[in-house]
């Protein structure tokens, strides 16, 4: 099996499917004596760099014995050891300190339940310390036949016993309460905060990690609460319940047990290290492996019609390499590490019976002393392991706090913090004043350049053009997702961005150009985003109009079909599409005409759309943008545009006329269709 390929990888997931870390991966290398990496980096660069060392067959490792190479290699900081690098996101304990002060604001409201769980958390690790010492005080004064104070102790131990237990039931109910209550805060933050930041926003920004961001990632910290921050306080308390307990024992054997742990904490921090780094390794590429197969099944058509079925299991197979490589390295590591603990812990025990055992032979200590010694002594490392495990996973819990908190920090768009002014009456005026526009991601490329035209309240506009000359960048500006870059928009002869925005857009049907349906009936999905007071007779008037009544009606369910973007015909979308916006009886409709509507049913259908609009008492200003250019023959006006620019301005009469490109278009198309 070969390593995972870095070029393939970078090529083939660029770095968005490798979202958080800069990722180096060592390349298969057979004769050098040096490793290649290779770097996938955001920008989706890939850089190789050499890092100097024995040979390696930086392998998956299947046989083991096989791949493993020149035996040095798999010694502790051999090469075989090495997994692919990426940024450290554990924080820094001021980082820490932030962060949990930002996560204990979220859950202030609970501070109640916060000061039982600490309470009882308390109280719980006393008891449970407490218990070895009251145990073989009482095996040994029953041995010795004190018969009160052995059922004192009984006694005692029953006590102990209650509250630990009532303790660690409220301890464990708490602290989940806490836990449930950030989770659901930081997504409610972090989802406003993202809900409402701009349009531009969402060009820079993939969904797939700002949805990582709000399940994966927020599922992460809950960690902080639920396991690492209770385990290092519980711990931490019944290791210093056990230091106190040997203290009083001897002082000389308590500090030679605190000699042994900490030996084994800093062969935990080792360890603990390299496996963090290859779990959040793991998670990574188990997520670009789902994300691989996620991508290839849903254009399964696409796939089998192109045949690529082998190609894409050669994807999905290079990542489960990739995974392999870490899983082995991680499992050999995790085996060396029970093989240290496992050793190191029962000397522990053999150390204490000698060294103490020869006290009690001397008769120094007495053979309960030496029972109790044993018992904290595994009170103490195992306390030791566990606080030394859950304050590395609690840093690097933070560390994934880190973005969340930056995503939470945004302030919402201008749009939503702005009180714009609400007209009386909206009547549909529309005025471009030299308006020129560049998507923020392209700042060097204009799109849209000194635009000046004005449209008249309840007249039919056609705006036409070649591909890509900017006719759906204008409706963006007249819908305000985008500022133009320069230039003023009015409506009514207020400029837009003075408008409340919100208020604007209930007047405002827009149909885009790729309808999209939510995953909900169809019913809902034609009054989506209307009030709530909407009557069946309404929608199902708003369907007629839009000429999807009938195609609705035949339908299994009707209006109650549950539907999503894959269970109707593109025409079919469409129209349900129409049917929303006209159910919302707008001032100003905006139609973004679907470029694959160029069929002769399509025409018929548009010119029905119109008329219905048309058809009413209601002022309405209509804006097409049109692909089949005889659908809109009698629009009022139309805008002929060519690489942003409005180049030709009229009636179809007259722009035939003008014999300029719109006529040229035209008779392109009649010719096509005959
Ligand atoms: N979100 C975006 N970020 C950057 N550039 C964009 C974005 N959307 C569109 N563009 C670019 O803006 C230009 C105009 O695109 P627009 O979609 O307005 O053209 P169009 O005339 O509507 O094309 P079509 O008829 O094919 O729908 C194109 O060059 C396009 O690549």
């Amino acid at each position: 099996m070969m390593s995972p390929d870095p070029n393939f990888l970078h090529s083939t997931l660029g770095l968005s499917q490798i979202p958080r870390w800069n990722i180096f991966f060592p390349c298969n290398s057979t004769k050098s004596q040096t490793h290649h990496f290779s770097s996938l980096t955001h920008s989706g660069r890939s850089e190789i760099f050499r890092v100097s060392g024995p040979e390696t067959r930086s392998q998956v490792g299947f046989p083991f014995a096989k791949r493993v190479g020149s035996s040095t290699s798999i010694l502790p900081s051999g090469s075989w050891w090495a997994l692919p690098e990426l940024r450290e996101d554990g924080a820094e304990p001021t980082a820490a300190m932030l962060a949990l002060r930002r996560m204990w604001e979220l859950v202030a409201d609970e501070r109640l339940v916060a000061f039982v769980a600490a309470g009882s958390l308390v109280i719980a690790a006393l008891s449970e310390i407490t218990m070895p010492s009251i145990l073989a005080a009482s095996i040994f004064s029953a041995q010795s036949g004190e018969t009160v104070a052995f059922s004192r102790n009984a006694l005692f131990l029953l006590v102990l016993c209650l509250t630990s237990g009532i303790c660690s039931g409220l301890r464990s109910g708490c602290f989940g309460i806490l836990n449930v209550t950030l989770v659901k805060r930081l997504r409610e933050n972090l989802y406003t905060a993202i809900l409402f930041q701009d349009i531009s926003y969402f060009d820079k920004e993939r969904v797939g990690d700002l949805t990582s961001r709000l399940a994966a990632d927020c599922q992460r910290l809950s960690h902080v609460i639920g396991n690492d921050l209770q385990l290092i306080l519980r711990n931490s308390c019944q290791g210093t319940g056990a230091i106190i307990n040997l203290m009083a024992l001897s002082w000389p054997l308590a500090l030679s047990a605190l000699v042994i742990c900490s030996i084994l904490s800093a062969i935990f921090l080792v360890y603990g290290q390299y496996q963090r780094k290859a779990a959040k390794l793991i998670q990574d590429f188990t997520a670009c492996a789902n994300d691989v197969a996620q991508e290839t099944l849903s254009s399964i058509r696409i796939v089998r019609a192109y045949g690529t079925g082998k190609k894409e299991f050669g994807r999905y197979k290079q990542l489960l390499q990739s995974l392999a490589f870490i899983n082995v390295r991680e499992s050999v590591a995790s085996g060396f590490w029970n093989l240290i603990f496992n050793t190191l812990y029962r000397s522990t025990q053999i150390f204490a019976v000698v060294l103490v055992g020869m006290s009690v032979l001397r008769c120094h200590v007495t053979v309960e002393q030496l029972t109790k010694y044993v018992l904290y002594c595994e009170w103490l490392i195992y306390a030791t392991w566990r606080v030394t495990n859950s304050l590395t996973s609690l840093l690097q819990s933070i560390g994934a706090s880190e973005q969340i908190f930056q995503l939470m920090n945004l302030l919402p768009s201008d749009q939503f913090l702005a009180k714009g002014v609400k007209l009386e009456r909206l009547v549909g005026h529309i005025q471009f004043a030299n308006v020129s526009f560049h998507y923020p991601a392209r700042s060097m490329m204009p799109v849209l350049e000194c635009l000046k035209f004005s449209i008249e309240a309840n007249q039919v506009i056609a705006i036409v053009g070649l591909s890509g000359s900017g006719k759906s960048t204008l409706l963006n500006l007249l819908l305000r997702l985008y500022e133009p870059s320069s230039g003023q928009i009015y409506i009514d002869g207020f400029p837009l961005n003075e408008l409340d925005i919100r208020w604007l857009r209930e007047h405002i049907g827009y149909v885009a150009q790729e309808p999209h349906l939510f995953h909900m009936d169809i019913k809902s999905n034609i009054k989506y985003g209307c009030p709530t007071n909407i009557k069946q007779a309404d929608i199902e008037r708003a369907a007629k109009k839009a000429n999807a009544h009938d195609f609705i009606s035949s339908l299994p369910n009707g209006y109650e079909t549950l539907v999503d973007d894959n269970a109707l015909s593109g025409g079919q979308k469409q129209r349900i599409a129409i049917a929303r916006a006209i159910l919302r009886d707008p001032v100003i409709m905006i139609l973004d005409e679907a470029t694959s509507a160029l069929d002769s049913e399509s025409e018929h259908y548009i010119k029905e759309v119109l008329y219905a609009l048309k058809d009413e008492s209601k002022t309405r200003t209509i804006i097409i943008i049109a692909h089949r250019l005889s659908t809109i023959k009698a629009a009022d006006k139309i805008f002929v545009m060519d690489d942003g620019r409005i180049i030709e301005m009229g009636d179809h009469e007259e722009l035939m006329r003008n014999d300029g490109l719109y006529a040229k278009l035209t008779k392109i198309q009649a010719d096509i269709l005959t």
